[in-house]
């Protein structure tokens, strides 16, 4: 039988804020692609594909994101992938999602920006089409990369800014501190979008505080290692600076040893403005609502915290006030009827 928290979790409206579009390519697409676009992948079938996905740490895992990626090569094969994570999203009862795409890993490889950004955005068009549902698109930067080669890639970004809504910064942290992008971070604000940064995943709390100064960021992705310095955790909680969790990744790239120990519960009591996102759900075992169903059963989520990690994304989302406001009080209101299908 559900478990009546995970039905509250299913009925609510969510966003969602963290979600790489190449971390949704799920075994099945990937095969399809391949076939498609007549690239033989180094797997025998899907299933030993899924079984490959073992992972140790952040690069064991991006070793195999990047080298997946490589079937992308049409803009259909983008529309379709980001497609078939915006139905996953309306079945999870996302209303609006916040999206990264990592222009580099195509690039580089050959594949022009705009067959990437054309095919991501005439999904994310239809999806507002269909449904209704909202969304932003967030230019990432890849970290492991140098500074000039960022700067390469937001000039062919240029002519495409009036459907990019931000900027962030991934792949592989340590030993790639946010200072090693301040330049490239300045031009970014100068064009006005706002400015995201993974930190604090593997990297110490200390990037998390240099993403803050010098990248001016107003958002923290993972940031779960932010706990371990106290001043840190005041600023952000005063701030209400957001922290975009992704419990399984954390589970699955052993930032935390198991769910049961994960932190978020800790960050919600020290006031931090967290919510739970699904990062890269088609390698990490879930989409949204699984990482919420997970964390419900390891943490003993109450129906209240679920409903504040709710609140907190509407918070931290970049949809206008008056949408934030109404969003909100839909979840109040489904939150108030659960509470009387509780009592009676
Ligand atoms: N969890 C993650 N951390 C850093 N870079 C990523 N790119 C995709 N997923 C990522
Ligand atoms: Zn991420």
């Amino acid at each position: 039988m559900t478990h009546p928290v995970d039905a509250l979790i299913a009925a609510l409206p969510k966003t969602e804020l963290h979600l790489h579009i190449e971390g949704t390519l799920e075994p099945e697409l990937m095969f399809a692609l391949a076939t498609r676009n007549g690239i033989t992948l180094p797997y025998a079938s899907i299933d030993a594909l899924r079984a490959a996905y073992q992972f140790d740490s952040l690069q064991s895992f991006l070793d195999l994101y990047y080298a997946g990626a490589g079937v992308l090569q049409t803009e259909q094969d983008f529309y379709d992938l980001t497609w078939a994570y915006l139905e996953r999203a309306h079945a999870d009862r996302i209303v609006h999602t916040e999206i990264f795409f990592d222009p580099q890993t195509h690039t580089d490889r050959g594949i022009a920006f705009a067959t990437v950004y054309h095919g991501i955005r005439r999904a994310l068009d239809a999806a507002q089409a269909q449904w209704g549902m909202g969304s932003r698109l967030i230019m990432s930067f890849l970290r492991h990369l140098s500074e000039e080669a960022g700067m390469a890639v937001l000039d062919q970004a240029e002519p495409y800014l009036a459907g990019i809504d931000g900027f962030g910064l991934d792949s592989s942290e340590l030993g790639h501190p946010p200072s090693k992008f301040a330049r490239l971070f300045a031009r970014c604000h100068a064009l006005g979008l706002p400015c995201v940064a993974h930190a604090g995943e593997e990297g110490p709390a200390a990037y998390v505080v240099e993403a803050l100064d010098l990248l001016q960021v107003c958002r923290i992705d993972h940031g779960v290692r932010s706990l371990e310095d106290e001043a840190l955790v005041q600023r952000l909680a005063a701030d209400r600076t957001p922290l975009t969790v992704c419990p399984l990744s954390n589970q699955r790239l052993q930032v935390t040893p198991d769910l049961s120990r994960h932190p978020l519960r800790r960050m919600l009591q020290a006031g931090l403005a967290a919510m739970v996102n699904s990062d890269d759900p088609a390698y990490f075992g879930g989409y949204l609502n699984q990482n919420f169903y997970a964390c419900r059963e390891a943490l003993g989520l109450s129906d209240a915290e679920v409903v504040q990690l709710v609140d907190n994304s509407f918070e931290a989302s970049w949809l206008p006030a008056q949408d934030k406001q109404r969003w909100m009080g839909e979840v109040g209101r489904i939150h108030a009827q659960w509470q009387a299908a509780q009592a009676g």
